[in-house]
Parts: C-alpha cells; structure tokens; sequence
C-alpha cells in the first residue's frame, strides 16, 4: 500500500473531487480535470484513485501502478493525485463524501464525473443523500449526454439543475445543485486502452 500524504485545503476553498479507477489514467481525464477547474471556478481538483469501483466484478490493477501512472499523465499545479478512499477505508462514494465533509470542515466539494457516470448514478449506494449533500458537476462525454440527460437522477433532480452557461456557481450553490456543462469532447476511454493491449491490470 502507498503511504501518500494527506491532500491540502484550506476553509473556503472550493475543491472538485473526480473519483475513478484510473485503470489507466488517459487524456480524457486530464481534459475534463482541465475543463471544471475552468467552467466551475475551482481552486483545485483531487483525483480520489478508487481502491476498487463497488459496481466492477473485475479488480483493477494495483493501486500503487495506477496512482504512478495517473500522476504522470496529471501534472498540474492545482490538482493533486491521491489514494485518500484507500487511506480512509472508504469505497463507496457516499461514505468517501461524508468523511471528507467532517475532516475538511468550511471546505466546499464538488463530485465531478463524466456523464456516462451521472447515466447510472441511481444504482451508486446512497446516490440520493449524495445529491443533496454535494453540488455535482456532470462533464459531456462522447455517447453518454442523451442517456444522461434523461437518467432517473437528472429527472429526479431536475429542478435543482443549474443551467451550464451559470456553471460558475455550482461550487457556490448549496445542495441539491448540480450543473451539466457541454464541454468539447475526447474520446478516449481506459476499457479502450485496456483492450488494445496498451496497459496490463497486473
Ligand atoms: N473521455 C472522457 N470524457 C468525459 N469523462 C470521462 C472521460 N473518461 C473518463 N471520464 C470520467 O472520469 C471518471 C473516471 O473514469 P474512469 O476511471 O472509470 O475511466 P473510464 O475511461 O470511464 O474507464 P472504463 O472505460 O474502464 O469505464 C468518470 O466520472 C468518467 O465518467
Ligand atoms: O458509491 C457507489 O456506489 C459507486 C458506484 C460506482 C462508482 N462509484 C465511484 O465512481 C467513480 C468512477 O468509477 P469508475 O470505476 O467508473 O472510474 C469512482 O470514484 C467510484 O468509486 C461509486
């Protein structure tokens, strides 16, 4: 296990928190850290490296190789690279969510994820309490904005939404508040990579 620092924040800052496998870390994820550090005004971004996603069967490569591999492919002042879920024992997003809330009291979190990730949000563990605790920004990927859009939570929340062009604000807005920005697309994808032989899971 990889004894990593704790990450930094200060009272008010605005953190977005984008949780993955990272199994490997690609230029989509760097794209869209890029992105909501921009369209949501945030202070800093932190990659949460999943010990493992409750909803895959199959294990992803070793913590350690993909924390590596992602701080090679993210290098940037404001986001910072950490296998905090593994620190802490945390693995469901929500348990992660309420842990980090009471350790960094006055700081403000924003859940950050693609919108294949907003499309199945509602089989997540405690997705609801999630919406209504965090402000969400979801960022457009290639095949997944229609599913999206249309997903039980965007109808559920819908009314909560805030329009991309005010997407400043989310960070700002208390909960339930999430925002959908169309942002330019890349399409790549770790399965992708995965299955053209360009990364091994051992
Ligand atoms: N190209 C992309 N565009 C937009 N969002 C992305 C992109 N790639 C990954 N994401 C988002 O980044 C987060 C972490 O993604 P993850 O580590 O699962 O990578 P992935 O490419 O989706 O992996 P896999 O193909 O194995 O499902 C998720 O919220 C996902 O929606
Ligand atoms: O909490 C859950 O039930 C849950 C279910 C599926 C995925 N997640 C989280 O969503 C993030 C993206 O996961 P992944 O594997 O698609 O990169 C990562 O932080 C996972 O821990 C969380």
């Amino acid at each position: 296990m990889m004894n990593s620092a704790r990450p930094f924040a200060r009272p008010g800052q605005i953190i977005g928190l984008l949780g993955g496998s990272f199994d490997p870390a690609h230029a989509g994820h760097a794209h869209i850290t890029r992105e909501a550090l921009k369209r949501f005004d945030l202070d800093a971004v932190w990659w949460l490296v999943s010990p493992g996603n409750p909803l895959k069967t199959q294990g992803p490569a070793p913590l350690d190789k993909r924390m590596a591999q992602a701080r090679q492919v993210m290098q940037h002042p404001r986001v910072t690279v950490t296998d905090i879920e593994a620190q802490l024992g945390t693995r469901y997003t929500a348990q992660t969510l309420k842990v980090l809330q009471a350790q960094f009291r006055g700081v403000r979190f924003v859940w950050l994820m693609g919108a294949d990730n907003l499309a199945q949000l509602h089989m997540w563990q405690d997705w609801k309490w999630i919406m209504t605790h965090v402000p969400v920004g979801v960022l457009a990927r290639p095949g997944d904005r229609i599913s999206a859009r249309m997903s039980p939570a965007a109808r559920l929340f819908s009314p909560y939404r805030i329009a991309g062009r005010h997407s400043q604000m989310l960070g700002h807005a208390r909960p339930p508040a999430w925002c959908f920005v169309n942002v330019p697309m890349v399409a790549q994808s770790s399965s992708a990579i995965r299955a053209a032989g360009e990364w091994s899971v051992t």
